[in-house]
Order: C-alpha cells, then sequence, then structure tokens
C-alpha cells in the first residue's frame, strides 16, 4: 500500500515526540520528512540549562540521534528552514530549494525569544537563552568577560544566572515586578527564592526599568529609567517567549497569539495541523513540555485514525513549573494567586525556611505553590487533574504536616498508582511498576526507554530511583549503569562476556546475551561492534550496518547533507604535489569551502555523497579519520629544523607516531600532538596524549581535552628516545582500548579510574610487554577505509549510489 506522507516542520521536542507517537502506534503507515532550522538532530531544549550549569554536555542532550531518524527511515534536513507553503498543492519548499509534496503537514515551529525592542539591543554581546548557539555563546563569553546582567527574573532568568554564576561570571538579574517568578509564584515564595539565591551568590535588581543598552559594538552596560547604570559585558534577555507562526500566517492558517487549532490539533486548513509552542488551543498557548507532549499524543492519536475523530482528543493540561537550580525547591501549579471565590491553605515553616500555599475553590485543588519542600507536589497534581472534591478531607490530609508525612515512610510508597511520578511525560507510578515488573527493569535509564518518565527536565530521576529500589527490593544506587535499554548488562559486562564466551557477530551477542530487543539500538550496535573487533581484530569483519553514519560512509556529513572529507597529512606536513591535486580536486568538484583544521589538515567541505569515491581517486591520498572513532591527528610544532627554541624532532617524531597508529580503532577519537619545547606550539596539554620535548627526554600528558569539557593533560612519564615514547603509547593506548567504555574519551577514562590506576596497570613489565603485543597485532589488520571502497563497486554502489540511504544529516 502507498505510504501517506507526513511532513514536520519544526525539529524540536513537540514535533519530535508526536513522531515518536506516530511510529508507535502505526510504524510502517507514513513516509516522513522532517525540516529543522537549527543544524542538530532533536535535542532536550530544557537541558539547556543543565549544560549552562556544568551538569551535562551538549552531546548527552540528544533525544533523538541522527541514527534514530535513519532507522525509522525519516528524510531529514537539518539546518534548513521552510520558507513556503501552498496549501493548495500541498507543497512545502525549503530555503535551500527543496520541496516536497504531503498528504498530512504539521506545524512545530515553536517560538522566538521576545526580544525587548531597546536602543543598543542589537549590540554584540547582547543575546536570548533558547538554544545551542546561545548556550555556546554565553560558555564562551565567560572565558573573556566577568559582568552578565539577566534581563528577566522568570524560570528561564534564573536558570540562566545560575549557569552564569557557574561560569564564574558575576551576574545581576534585572526585574520589573517587585517579586521574582511572579508568573508563577506568589509574593511569599518569591520573596523567599529571592534570599535563596542571593545567599548563592546572585544579585537582583527589582522593580527595574530598562531604557538601552549601551556600548560602542559591543555593550558595556545597562542603563535604568530612573537613571541608574549597570556595568555588563553580557545581556541575556529572558523576558518569555513568541509563538513562531509568521510562516503558517503566510501559508493562510487562522492564527491568533498562536497558531489556532481545535481539540484534534487541526489548524483552519485541511490536513494541517500544528503541535506545541507554536499552537493555541481554547485560547491557551503552552510554554512547557508536559502539555505540549500531550498536545501531540493527541495529534498521533487522530492521524493514524485515518482523521476519525476518536473522543475525547486534547482537551487542554493543567500546567506546572519546578525551577531547575540546585538548592532550590520550587513547584508551582495552577492557579495560585488569591481570589474572590478561592480560599487557601499556608504553611510556613520560617525555621526550615519551607512555605506551602494550596489554593481551593468549589472544593476543588485550582492552584499550589511550594517552596523548600516539594514532596506534596506529585498527590496535589493528581488532585488537581482529577478534579477530587476535598470537602470531606480534613485540611491536614491536603498538606500533611513534617510529622505525620514523615513516618520513615518512603514517598513513592504512600503515592497511588494513579499518582504522577513524571509530569513532563505523564508518567504514573502505576505505568513504571507495571513496566519494571513486566519487563524486568533494573535501571533508570532502562525505565527511561521503556516509560519515557525523566526523559525531560529530569527532575523526576530521584522519584523514579527510589521507586525501581522499592520495587525491585535493590539500592537503587548500587546499581550498574546498563549498555543502553536493550540490555541490563554492562559495557564491562558485554565486553568481558564476548572474551569469555567466545562471540563473533553482533547478531550473536544479542541473541546469546538476551537482549530485549530484537537489533539493538543505536546505543548498542556500535558499542558491541567495538568489543568484538576488539576481542578479535584479525578474523573480525567489521559490522559497517552497526556504525555511525559518519564512520559508515568515512565522511563527515554537514547540516546541508553534503559531506567534509579531510585526507591525511602526516603531522600537519604536507608538499606542492599535495596542494595542487587538493586545488585540482576542489575545482573539479566546485568545493565550496577549503579550510585548514585545528588538527593541521585540510577539509574539504560541501562535497555531495556520490561525489566521494571520485573525490578519493582523484586526491589519491589517505583517509585522515575525521569522521572516525579512531587515531586522528597528531599535531606538531616546528621543532629542532627550524624553530630556535626547539632542542627536539617533534615533527619526525609526530609522523612515526601518525603512521604507527593510523586507523587504529579506538573507544573514542584520539587526538596527539608533539611540541618540542615546553613553549607548547602544538598544544600538548590538551589532547589525549599530548608529548612535549625537555632537555634531553620527552615528558608524555595523557587525558587531555580542548573541547566541551576542558581538560588539562596529566603528566604520565618521563622518557628518554623515540623507541620509548612509542612503547609508553603503544602500552597506554591498548590500555584505554581494552579498558575504558565504548564513547569515553581518555579524559573522561582517567577521571573515572584515575591516573594512579593506570600507571599501576602499566608498571608490571610482562602486562605492559603483553599490551604492547596485542595492539601491534591489532595495526597488522589496518588497512585505508578509502582504497578499500574504491576497491570494491559493491560498496560504491550500495553506500553511495542508492538512493534509499535517504538521511542527509
Ligand atoms: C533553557 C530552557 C529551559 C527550559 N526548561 C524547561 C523545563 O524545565 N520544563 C519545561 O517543561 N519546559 C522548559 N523549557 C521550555 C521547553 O523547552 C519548550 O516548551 C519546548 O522545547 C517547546 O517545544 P516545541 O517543539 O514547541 O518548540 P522548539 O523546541 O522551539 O522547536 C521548534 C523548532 O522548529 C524550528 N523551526 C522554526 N521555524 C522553522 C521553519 N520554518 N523551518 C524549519 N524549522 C523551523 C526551530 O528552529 C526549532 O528548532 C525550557 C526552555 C529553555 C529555552
Ligand atoms: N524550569 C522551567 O520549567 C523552565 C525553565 C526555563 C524556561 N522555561 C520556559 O521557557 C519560556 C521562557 O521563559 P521566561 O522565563 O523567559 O518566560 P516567563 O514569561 O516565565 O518570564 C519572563 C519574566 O521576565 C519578566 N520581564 C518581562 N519584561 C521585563 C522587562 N522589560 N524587564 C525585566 N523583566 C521583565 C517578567 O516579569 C517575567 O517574570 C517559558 O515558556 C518558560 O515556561 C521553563
Ligand atoms: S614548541 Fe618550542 S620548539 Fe616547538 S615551535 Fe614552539 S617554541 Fe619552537
Ligand atoms: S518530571 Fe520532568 S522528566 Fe520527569
Amino acid at each position: 500500500m502507498l505510504k501517506q506522507k507526513i511532513i514536520l516542520i519544526g525539529n524540536g521536542m513537540a514535533g519530535v515526540r508526536t513522531l515518536e507517537e506516530i511510529i508507535k502506534k502505526d510504524p510502517n503507515k507514513f513516509e516522513i520528512t522532517v525540516f529543522g532550522e537549527e543544524p542538530h538532530p532533536n535535542y532536550n531544549r530544557i537541558l539547556l540549562s543543565s549544560v549552562l550549569q556544568g551538569d551535562a554536555s551538549i552531546d548527552s542532550i540528544v533525544l533523538n540521534s541522527y541514527e534514530w531518524y535513519e532507522e525509522n527511515q525519516i528524510e531529514l534536513f537539518t539546518g534548513d528552514t521552510v520558507v513556503k507553503v501552498d496549501t493548495k498543492s500541498q507543497t512545502v519548499i525549503s530555503q535551500n530549494g527543496i520541496s516536497r509534496h504531503y498528504d498530512q503537514l504539521i506545524f512545530a515551529t515553536g517560538s522566538n525569544p521576545f526580544m525587548l525592542p531597546l536602543p543598543g539591543a542589537d549590540k554584540e554581546g547582547v543575546i536570548a537563552f533558547r538554544n545551542i548557539k546561545d548556550c555556546e555563546t554565553m560558555i564562551d563569553t565567560a572565558k573573556n568577560y566577568k559582568k552578565a546582567a539577566v534581563i528577566g527574573g522568570g524560570l528561564l532568568g534564573l536558570e540562566a544566572a545560575r549557569g552564569l554564576l557557574n561560569l564564574d561570571m558575576e551576574v545581576e538579574v534585572i526585574h520589573i515586578a517587585d517579586y521574582l517568578m511572579e508568573r508563577q509564584l506568589d509574593d511569599q515564595a518569591g520573596r523567599m527564592l529571592k534570599e535563596e539565591l542571593e545567599e548563592q551568590g546572585m544579585k537582583f535588581r527589582l522593580n527595574a526599568h530598562t531604557e538601552r543598552l549601551t556600548g560602542k559594538k559591543r555593550v558595556d552596560g545597562v542603563l535604568f529609567k530612573d537613571g541608574s547604570k549597570l556595568d555588563a559585558d553580557l545581556v541575556v534577555m529572558a523576558v518569555g517567549i513568541k509563538p513562531n507562526v509568521a510562516l503558517a500566517k503566510e501559508a493562510g492558517l487562522e492564527t491568533n497569539r498562536a497558531i489556532v487549532v481545535n481539540d484534534y490539533m487541526q489548524t483552519s486548513v485541511q490536513n494541517v495541523y500544528a503541535v506545541g509552542e507554536c499552537a493555541e488551543h481554547s485560547g491557551i498557548v503552552y510554554g512547557l513540555v508536559a502539555p505540549l507532549y500531550e498536545q501531540g499524543k493527541a495529534l498521533a492519536e487522530h492521524i493514524c485514525a485515518n482523521d476519525t475523530l476518536i473522543e475525547p482528543g486534547y482537551q487542554g493540561s493543567i500546567v506546572y513549573t519546578q525551577l531547575k537550580v540546585s538548592g532550590v525547591d520550587v513547584f508551582s501549579a495552577g492557579r495560585f494567586q488569591d481570589g474572590e471565590k478561592t480560599k487557601s491553605i499556608r504553611v510556613h515553616d520560617e525555621f526550615e525556611g519551607i512555605f506551602k500555599k494550596v489554593v481551593v475553590e468549589d472544593n476543588k485543588v485550582i492552584g499550589a505553590v511550594l517552596f523548600g519542600d516539594t514532596s506534596d507536589s506529585p498527590r496535589l497534581l493528581t488532585m488537581m487533574r482529577n478534579g477530587q472534591d476535598i470537602s470531606k478531607m480534613s485540611k491536614v490530609a491536603i498538606l500533611p504536616s513534617e510529622n505525620e508525612s514523615d513516618e520513615k515512610e518512603s514517598v513513592v510508597v504512600a503515592m497511588a498508582d494513579s499518582e504522577t511520578i513524571c509530569g513532563c511525560n505523564g508518567v504514573s507510578k502505576g505505568d513504571i511498576v507495571k513496566a519494571i515488573n513486566e519487563q524486568g527493569l533494573t535501571t533508570v535509564d532502562q525505565v527511561k526507554a521503556c516509560t519515557n518518565a525523566s526523559r525531560s527536565c529530569g527532575g523526576c530521576k530521584p522519584l523514579v530511583a527510589e521507586l525501581l529500589s522499592v520495587t525491585t527490593g535493590e539500592e537503587a544506587s548500587s546499581q550498574k549503569e546498563p549498555i543502553c535499554g536493550c540490555s541490563d548488562l554492562s559495557h564491562e559486562e558485554v565486553a568481558a562476556e564476548i572474551r569469555d564466551k567466545g562471540l563473533n557477530y553482533v547478531r550473536e551477542v544479542m541473541n546469546v546475551l538476551g537482549w530485549t530487543t530484537e537489533n539493538g539500538c543505536s546505543k548498542c550496535r556500535p558499542a558491541v561492534n567495538y568489543y568484538l573487533g576488539l576481542n578479535n581484530p584479525i578474523e573480525y569483519e567489521d559490522d559497517s550496518t552497526s556504525k555511525f553514519v559518519n564512520e559508515r560512509l568515512h565522511a563527515n556529513i554537514q547540516n546541508d547533507g553534503t559531506f567534509s572529507v579531510v585526507p591525511r597529512m602526516y603531522g600537519g606536513v604536507t608538499n606542492s604535489e599535495q596542494l595542487r591535486k587538493i586545488a585540482d580536486v576542489a575545482d573539479k568538484y566546485q568545493v565550496p569551502l577549503l579550510k585548514v583544521t585545528g588538527g593541521q589538515r585540510i577539509d574539504l567541505l560541501g562535497i555531495a555523497k556520490e561525489d566521494l569515491p571520485k573525490v578519493w581517486t582523484d586526491l589519491g591520498m589517505r583517509s585522515g579519520y575525521a569522521y572516525g572513532k579512531s587515531i586522528r591527528t597528531v599535531k606538531t610544532c616546528v621543532g629542532e629544523n627550524f624553530c630556535r627554541f626547539g632542542t627536539q624532532d617533534s615533527i619526525g617524531l609526530g609522523i612515526q607516531i601518525e603512521k604507527k597508529y593510523e586507523g587504529l580503532s579506538t573507544p573514542h577519537k584520539v587526538k596527539m600532538a608533539v611540541s618540542a619545547c615546553p613553549r607548547n606550539c602544538a598544544e600538548s596539554g590538551i589532547k589525549d596524549i599530548g608529548i612535549v620535548g625537555v632537555e634531553g627526554a620527552w615528558e608524555i600528558y595523557v587525558g587531555g581535552n580542548g573541547g566541551v569539557d576542558l581538560r588539562s593533560a596529566e603528566l604520565f612519564a618521563k622518557v628518554h628516545t623515540d623507541q620509548e615514547v612509542l612503547d609508553t603509547i603503544s602500552s597506554f593506548l591498548q590500555f584505554y582500548r581494552e579498558d575504558a567504555r565504548y564513547l569515553e574519551r581518555t579524559s573522561h577514562w582517567v577521571e573515572r579510574v584515575g591516573l594512579d590506576h593506570i600507571k599501576k596497570a602499566l608498571e608490571n613489565e610482562e602486562k605492559r610487554a603483553q599490551l604492547i603485543e596485542r595492539v601491534e597485532l591489532a595495526l597488522t589488520k589496518q588497512q585505508d577505509p578509502w582504497s578499500d571502497v574504491l576497491e570494491s563497486k559493491d560498496k560504491q554502489e550500495s553506500l553511495y549510489e542508492k538512493k534509499e540511504v535517504e538521511v542527509t544529516n
């Protein structure tokens, strides 16, 4: 049967969750295309606050990896904005000129941050906090500047301010109202929150009216209406959001504040839906994920039922919020302000810094504010959701005092099965217990994979962990982290089982070790493939279907669907012949950008997938493995041959190292550098392995990282000859290959196991010799992957010519 074609505009949290719901219901019914303006797969926008606060990395907040789109045969265009929708011909057109026809179209274009139209708002250093780019700008700014001003004392502003404090900036929050978070809290809780945050080092200016931002090209301060001034090198605006509806309006859809939808998320135009922050249901536009996910579920139900109106559709949501700032527990839900017809129950413990307020109307709880202790929140939310009649309940039962509620009984034990544990994803205690019991789940990650609980803001993670311990009878904290949701075995256990049982194929591992899924997932398959290669380096045939897309295609995919090609240049050294070839290829294939990389090589960007084998043939150079979990580059300084400070041949040693370990697979990428003196021009101090020449010797540093998790390498050994350098690298690399978990950089591994553990393991001469022997064996198998493809017509056809590999990013 011909599949219906769905197009999703907006690759964000609400839109992609809707697709997940559709795929869960009917995996084969639709052919799906997604356009996303941002150059990333769908990520957890909520956790940008955690990235800024240093509690998560950008890699770790990806919700749906490129492999997920590929596995579900979703055609994805990232970094490509839809610029036109023709609802008559049912076609969309993107900025990059891609045109697609749809049967059903979903708008999930989210919001734009509201930028105050102040004079000076266009200066450098004035930003919003909405996406990865904003987050990176703040992290970079904090490296060079000291003073930050955040305009807006709401949820976003306070989370941004906490992040900037963590980045060692001085932060002042400029707020227009007379207490913080006035849209979520009453004045008492707002004032308590300010006191708590002041103790953390945050400064505040309340009732403040900003007049303009000062500075020349870059902002240098904020001027207020009362004439006062604040110095600021960075101004973050967090004063609310504006639904992104321009495209919908232009396409003729009915819009108000956002795109108007009915209970089935249908817009005013046939076959066109809207979901998320860009949708307006019964006059309400939501800005939190829980309601957006409920909308996504209703939309999926409707679209999978062939347009049949399945009652009751989406009925609106009760919203609640929690501030994600460590050390501060704040909860707010529903209508929390006193009104003419409302009465409230209040508890205020000034000794413990606890404030609780529950607002009641017509014998029903309609809103609540909790500060300092938010453990009542799941129960209150359930009461609100169920519209529970409380006329017969005592006030104590609604807000139990500490003595009554704290009978040393776990909070989750006291909860009813119907109570919500994960508000973001609408998952109840009963849902989680059922999943744990029926599927034998043993870790929080498995619960997350099975039920979605804790997959968004993560605020419910402690409750999920507690429920897990209570249900399984085991301490959650002592439970190991499994490789992924498909198995409860850890990385170490999988690697050991492969070794002990002599397993040889990915499918065999999954069958023998009792995987819960038939084909594994994008997390476990590459890891299993790596451990199999490690165990049997000579005979194991790499399973290319278990590799990440870049590794499978031997080139890095770019945000417009083209690829980047980085040929090997040992030690960063090139010659006129190579440069001529690169220039010829650049002309022949009209390469839009040639760029010198940080690893001292030349990157040819913007190559079409089908041209890759031809480009490699014309270059006649080896692959630089810029895409691989393997040895990447050995950066070198000029050294003794030309530099007046050099006492060693850094280039010679660097080339020797790069040639020796070229192509060796490792748990994650490995970057190296050789500098011929402590001036360290090759930046050896931030490499996985960095070598520095000192008088008559080489110092070897390990575990450095120059990326997001910046880390200085630690001194590992001091040796005198080039051979000793190679032996040290060999034993260190092989131990890393065998001891680290797949996708663990040396910096994380060194931090986790400790340098002493590694030194101790390599102290023993016999063990060192064995490690060196094993790495030498693995190195005998290395073959240049580009030549490998060029020698195989089959590979060229299946990987580069076949049209069904459609994922373009
Ligand atoms: C720092 C931060 C912290 C947050 N914390 C929380 C929290 O703790 N709890 C909570 O519930 N919510 C939180 N939120 C809000 C939550 O992230 C949003 O409600 C949610 O992401 C909205 O999802 P969406 O899919 O509607 O919009 P978005 O996530 O904004 O996705 C829309 C996507 O569509 C793209 N797009 C727009 N127009 C086009 C076009 N024409 N063509 C192609 N693509 C287009 C955009 O670039 C964007 O990537 C937070 C938000 C931020 C910024
Ligand atoms: N923990 C969470 O749930 C969380 C965290 C971050 C963001 N978000 C969501 O992201 C969106 C954006 O958050 P937000 O905090 O920007 O929106 P918001 O509307 O909740 O808060 C904006 C705040 O800015 C203040 N403000 C408005 N104009 C001002 C001005 N001229 N000067 C100073 N202050 C001014 C307002 O008084 C208000 O308190 C919201 O939908 C929010 O729910 C949620
Ligand atoms: S590291 Fe030392 S030897 Fe190498 S280029 Fe710099 S100054 Fe010269
Ligand atoms: S409450 Fe946010 S992820 Fe569960």
